[in-house]
């Protein structure tokens, strides 16, 4: 946003309550226009629309958001997003404060401020945008963290949930037997490793609810690496580390999410340090997630990755297609919806290394379903999945194909489809029909008619030329392989 926009609101702030309003309410709608174009439309309509501008004084914009969570989630995800749109519109001197609605009965409200992520209590951040948060409660939120026990457990986070295969049978196990006897087995701490969306959050949490719904031990807590580190420089600046510390040696089940962002943070990591000795001396269950193996983890004290170490490592691999069909098939049953084969072989076909990915290709499906009430057939999967989904091959039209071969053996479509027997002509017109035949859905005379009228037999010919060639010659493969690269990108 240019900064002559900065401007202008700034001009218009004013002293009394309902102009400051009208300026806040100016200053966020042109934050909104930012975030806007930075956002997908369900981000920015689920976590920013909810959001109303309180009152905008000395360059400081309060927003009030409903909920601790909502903060929590603003500020792990889109802090960045939000900070530059601060920044475009009020400048490097803008502040944003947080109002949170913590108790609506409550008249008098305190208000304590907390200094954002990795920067200094109120001074500008890197952006040059400083934010802190400003929560109204009858007593500091940190007290209320402590006094009422709260797990952090997403209850939809269960083993009746996650599909076991091959890519997690390692881990599925070593989750089942440690939730059915926490810190009385040899895998602890058990740590789950894994790539982007894998489920390594689901099984850790899959721990948790199986411990607390048989009531096999009291005190379990799943928390970010993030949400740690963040509460543990704010323990120290309010002088609250004692009772920090203190609570997270109470906990008998400790989960720990991504604890590659402990990387460098050295006093953090000594923190971790005293509470995993106290936990694992005392048969304290510890359960740790990382995106990378622990050797891996650079940034990491030798003494701590050594403890990590004591127990058992299991990794979680991109699921096969028949553990990506069943995943599909059990999100479907626990949405209560159902889809044909092919749909569910198309997205299990096409997504493959992230199961979240797979989850949003159904969220996306129902939503435009419901929204253009169109049935979820495999035309409409990929249209809908279009952005999600680099649709292949067999969408592709034969004069995209046309055109690769042309322009790759510098011949014209006449050529092409003529009788010439010139060898580059005749080859060209030969690997025509193979790609033809392998990355589409043609038949055999449709390509023999669009290749100069020919009859299936001369496709089946120049096919089966072309894929002997392709199997006994490096260079046919070679040919062939940058056509297909060429042809891929001529679709998109
Ligand atoms: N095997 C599985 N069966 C069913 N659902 C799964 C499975 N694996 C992952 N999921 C689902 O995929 C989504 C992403 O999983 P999760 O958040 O646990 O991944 P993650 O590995 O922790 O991701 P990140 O690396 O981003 O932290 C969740 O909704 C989860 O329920």
């Amino acid at each position: 946003m240019p900064a002559p926009q900065s401007k202008v609101l700034l001009d218009k702030q004013s002293h009394g309550n309902g102009t400051q309003a009208n300026a806040a309410q100016k200053v966020w709608d042109a934050c909104l226009d930012v975030l806007k174009d930075k956002l997908n439309s369900q981000a920015f309509k689920t976590w920013f629309t909810p959001i109303s501008p309180l009152h905008f004084s000395d360059n400081e914009l309060t927003i009030e958001v409903p909920s601790q969570f909502f903060y929590e989630w603003i500020e792990e995800n889109y802090s960045t997003q939000l900070k530059q749109a601060l920044k475009d519109i009020l400048g490097s001197e803008g502040r944003l404060m947080y109002s949170i609605v913590m108790d609506r009965s409550q008249n008098n409200p305190v208000t304590i401020e907390l200094p954002h992520q990795n920067m200094p209590k109120n001074g500008p951040t890197e952006n040059g945008c400083s934010t802190t948060v400003k929560v109204s409660s009858d007593r500091d939120f940190l007290e209320r963290y402590r006094t009422k026990f709260e797990s952090h457990l997403n209850p939809k986070y269960t083993f009746d949930t996650l599909i076991r295969g091959d890519c997690n049978s390692l881990a599925f196990a070593a989750s089942k037997s440690v939730s059915q006897n926490p810190g009385q087995n040899a895998f602890n701490p058990l740590v789950i490793y894994g790539g982007v969306g894998l489920g390594k959050t689901h099984m850790t949490q899959a721990i948790g609810n199986h411990v607390r719904e048989k009531s096999i031990s009291e005190y379990v807590l799943y928390v970010s690496s993030e949400k740690f580190a963040i509460d543990f420089v704010n323990a120290i600046q309010n002088g609250n580390i004692q009772e920090f510390s203190a609570f997270y040696r109470k906990v008998d089940v400790l989960i720990i999410d991504d604890i590659q962002f402990f990387a460098g943070k050295e006093k953090t990591q000594e923190e971790i340090f005293h509470i995993f000795n106290t936990l694992h001396q005392s048969n304290k269950q510890i359960i740790l997630s990382s995106d990378r193996p622990i050797k891996e983890i650079r940034g990491i004290e030798d003494r701590l990755i050594s403890r990590f170490n004591w127990g058992l490592s299991a990794d979680i691999q991109p699921p096969d297609y028949e553990t990506r069909k069943a995943i599909i098939q059990s999100k479907l049953e626990q949405n209560g919806v159902t889809f044909d084969a092919n749909v569910i072989e198309f997205i299990a076909t096409n997504v493959t290394q992230n199961v979240r990915e797979l989850e949003g290709c159904i969220v996306k499906l129902l939503a435009a379903h419901s929204l253009f009430n169109k049935e979820i057939d495999l035309s409409f999967t990929k249209t809908t999945l279009k952005d999600i989904i680099r649709i292949q091959s067999k969408q592709l039209s034969l004069e995209t194909i046309e055109k690769a071969i042309c322009s790759y053996f510098s011949i014209t479509p006449n050529d092409l489809k003529g009788k010439s027997k010139k060898k580059e002509i005749a080859t060209g017109r030969q690997i025509a029909m193979y790609l033809s035949k392998e990355l589409t859905d043609s038949s055999l005379k449709t390509i023999g008619l669009h290749f100069g009228g020919r009859d299936h037999s001369t496709v089946i010919h120049g096919y089966n030329t072309i894929n002997k060639k392709v199997e006994n010659s490096a260079e046919m493969r070679s040919q062939v392989e940058e056509l297909k690269k060429r042809i891929e990108i001529m679709s998109i």
